[in-house]
């Protein structure tokens, strides 16, 4: 069964008098155990789209489910909060606390069960992403872009969920970072049985994926 299902998903904002669609009754599923791509040109949506399925944005019309279940009767800052994490372009981390503080802040605010010893978790999800305890306790502002990028990958993990979108998360790194990004990406999927949704430019990170599709026309489809 799949755990993400967007359903005849519409999004238009209005310009003047007309509307002007990005979505246009699309659906897609994603399961748990794989990572998915979506590849699209400039403009076409791609951010729209991970914006309604993570609930960041309501759709106009059509429905996102979640292990069947609509979101809007899991409650979309429930949905938010404790189903799913977002990883981004520009990291998006509090640049004056330290690493495994940007780790600490989702599990004091999920609700769903975080283990006691929260300190030690984050060390150790930071040290599997490849960021050593030395680094840990730097302010994020001192870290390099790839190490940034490491330490939302791992704040993205604190809260236990199964479902990661992210949204261009190489597009400020060098080739080999990339690459390193993809395996992690794999790596969850494949090892820990997440779902991951990646929006990217990159054709070489969609040959790396289970899953490709294309946006165009305000439609996902799995043809180029
Ligand atoms: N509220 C809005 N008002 C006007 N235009 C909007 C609004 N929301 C989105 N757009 C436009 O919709 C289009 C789709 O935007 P979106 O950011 O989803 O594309 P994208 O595929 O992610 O692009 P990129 O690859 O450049 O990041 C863009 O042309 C954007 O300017």
């Amino acid at each position: 069964m799949s755990i993400i299902e967007a359903q005849d998903l519409s999004y238009y904002y209005q310009d003047g008098d007309q509307r002007r669609y990005i979505l246009k009754e699309t659906s897609v599923a994603f399961e748990k155990g794989k990572f998915y791509t979506i590849l699209g040109q400039s403009g076409s949506g791609k951010t729209t789209f991970l914006s309604l399925v993570s609930a960041l944005e309501i759709p106009q019309s059509g429905n996102v489910l979640f292990e069947g279940k609509d979101i809007k009767d899991i409650g979309y800052e429930n949905y938010r909060r404790n189903k799913i994490s977002i990883i981004f372009q520009s990291y998006n981390l509090i640049p004056y606390l330290t690493a495994v503080e940007n780790v600490l802040v989702p599990m004091s605010i999920t609700d769903n069960e975080i283990p006691d010893n929260q300190l030690a978790v984050a060390y150790n999800l930071l040290d599997y992403i490849g960021i050593v305890k030395d680094k840990a306790d730097r302010t994020v502002n001192k870290l390099s872009g790839g190490e940034q990028q490491r330490v939302a990958i791992a704040r993205a993990l604190a809260t236990n969920v199964d479902v990661i979108f992210a949204d261009e998360p190489t597009g400020n790194l060098d080739e080999a970072m990339e690459k390193e990004m993809v395996e992690i990406f794999r790596k969850l999927a494949h090892e820990h049985d997440k779902c991951v949704v990646v929006v990217t430019h990159s054709q070489e990170i969609a040959q790396q994926s289970d899953a490709t599709f294309y946006l165009k026309k305000g439609t996902l489809s799995q043809d180029e």
